[in-house]
C-alpha cells in the first residue's frame, strides 16, 4: 500500500448538531434524574444527602462554584472539549476544569447520571479526584485534581522512550488504579491511553477520564459508540463483541510497549511509513498476531508482563491483581526509584504554567 503519512491518533469527532437539553431541566434550571440534581451549585444525592456533603468538596475545607473559579489558561484540548487550569478566587488553590459539551437525548440521560455519580463516588490515591461536577447552559464541568505536569503522552513526546524501572514504577501506580477500579468498583475504565495517564511534579501518576468517553458516546445517542482515539483498543472491543475488566488490560500493555519502543507497536510493512487508513489498523489489531517486546532490547520479566497483558484472546490476559505481583513490579519494588527525578528533567508542557 503507498500511503506514506505518519500514524496519528485515529479520532472521531463529536457531531456539532445539539439536542435541546431544556427537556431533562427543572424550572429552576436543575438537571434532575430521581435522587440526583445537577445544577450550578454542583452535584448533589438528594436521598443521601448528608453523605453527598462530604464526599462533594473530596479532600476539599472549603465549598466550590463556578463563580469561585477564575480562569488562568486553557491547558488542553480532548474530542469532548477543553481542560482549563483554574485558580479558586478566595482560597488560591488550583484545579483543572474539564468542560463537556452535552448534546443529552433522552435515552442517554440515565447513563449520564450514573457515569457522574460513580466519577464522584471514586476515591483512590491513584484515580485523579473530580471535587465537584457543574451544569450550566448545556455545558458539564467537572472540577478536577489538577496535575501540573500534563500526561504521559507529554512525557514521551518529550523523552521517546521510559527506561524498565521508571516503566515499572508508572505501572504498579496504574495497575493500582485499575485494581481500585476493576476490584472495588467494579467497572472497566475503556479509554486507558497515554493522554489519561497524568503526572504530578511528585512523580504520581494517576488515572483520569473515567467514563467520559461513555458520557460523550451517550450525548450523540449512541450509547455505544466510541468517541476518541482507537489505537489503544482491544480487539474485542473493536470487533463490538463483550468485554470486560481484561480490555483494559490490553490498553495497559500498548500502552506500556508503546513508552518502551517509542513508537506505536504495530509494526507497518517496509514500503509503509503510516498507517494508510483507519479501517486497515483496526483490521490488523484485530486479525494480525499481537505485539510484543523484543527480547534482545527488554529483561525478560518486561517481555513476560507486555504478554501478560497484549493477548488476543481477554481470557489469556493477566488481572490488574495478579499483574501487581508480576516479576516485572516486582523487580524495581525496592529499589527506590522516583519517578518525581524522571518527571523534574523534563520541561513542563507547552500549556502548563512554568
Ligand atoms: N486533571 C488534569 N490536570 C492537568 N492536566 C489535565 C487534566 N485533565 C486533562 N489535562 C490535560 O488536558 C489534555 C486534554 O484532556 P482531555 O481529557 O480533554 O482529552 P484527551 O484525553 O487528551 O483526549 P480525548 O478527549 O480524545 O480522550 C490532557 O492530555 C492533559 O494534558
Amino acid at each position: 500500500m503507498k500511503g506514506t503519512k505518519p500514524l496519528k491518533q485515529l479520532k472521531l469527532s463529536v457531531p456539532a448538531e445539539k439536542t435541546p437539553i431544556t427537556d431533562f431541566l427543572t424550572a429552576s434550571g436543575t438537571f434532575q434524574d430521581g435522587d440526583l440534581l445537577l445544577n450550578q451549585k454542583g452535584l448533589r444525592l438528594i436521598s443521601e444527602e448528608k453523605e453527598t456533603r462530604s464526599s462533594d468538596a473530596k479532600e476539599l475545607d472549603f465549598q466550590i462554584s463556578l463563580e469561585d473559579l477564575e480562569t488562568i489558561k486553557v491547558i488542553g484540548k480532548g474530542s469532548g472539549g477543553v481542560v482549563q487550569l483554574v485558580r479558586h478566587k478566595w482560597v488560591g488553590r488550583l484545579f483543572a476544569l474539564k468542560v463537556i459539551q452535552m448534546n443529552i437525548q433522552e435515552d442517554a440521560r440515565k447513563q449520564i447520571v450514573q457515569e457522574l455519580k460513580i466519577n464522584q463516588a471514586l476515591q483512590c490515591p491513584h484515580i485523579v479526584v473530580c471535587h465537584h461536577s457543574f451544569y450550566h447552559n448545556g455545558v458539564i464541568s467537572l472540577v478536577l485534581e489538577y496535575m501540573d505536569r500534563g500526561s504521559l503522552a507529554d512525557v514521551i513526546k518529550q523523552v521517546k522512550t521510559i527506561l524498565e524501572p521508571y516503566l515499572a514504577v508508572v505501572c504498579k501506580q496504574v495497575l493500582q488504579g485499575l485494581v481500585y477500579l476493576h476490584n472495588e468498583r467494579h467497572v472497566i475504565h475503556r479509554d486507558i491511553k497515554p493522554s489519561n495517564l497524568l503526572v504530578n511534579h511528585k512523580g504520581e501518576v494517576k488515572i483520569t477520564d473515567f467514563g467520559v468517553s461513555v458520557m460523550l458516546a451517550s450525548s450523540i445517542g449512541q450509547r455505544d459508540t466510541f468517541v476518541g482515539t482507537y489505537n489503544y483498543m482491544s480487539p474485542e472491543r473493536i470487533t463490538g463483541s463483550t468485554y470486560d475488566y481484561s480490555s483494559d488490560i490490553w490498553s495497559l500493555g500498548m500502552v506500556v510497549l508503546e513508552c518502551a519502543i517509542g513508537r506505536f507497536p504495530y509494526k507497518q510493512s517496509e514500503e509503509q511509513q503510516g498507517w494508510p487508513n483507519f479501517y486497515e489498523l483496526l483490521e490488523t489489531i484485530v486479525v494480525k498476531s499481537p505485539p510484543s517486546a523484543p527480547p534482545d532490547q527488554f529483561s525478560p520479566e518486561f517481555c513476560s508482563f507486555i504478554s501478560a497483558c497484549i493477548q488476543k484472546d481477554p481470557r489469556d490476559r493477566m488481572s490488574s491483581l495478579d499483574l501487581l505481583n508480576h516479576p516485572f513490579i516486582k523487580k524495581f519494588e525496592n529499589k527506590d526509584i522516583h519517578l518525581a527525578i524522571l518527571v523534574d528533567s523534563l520541561e513542563v508542557p507547552v500549556n502548563f504554567p512554568r
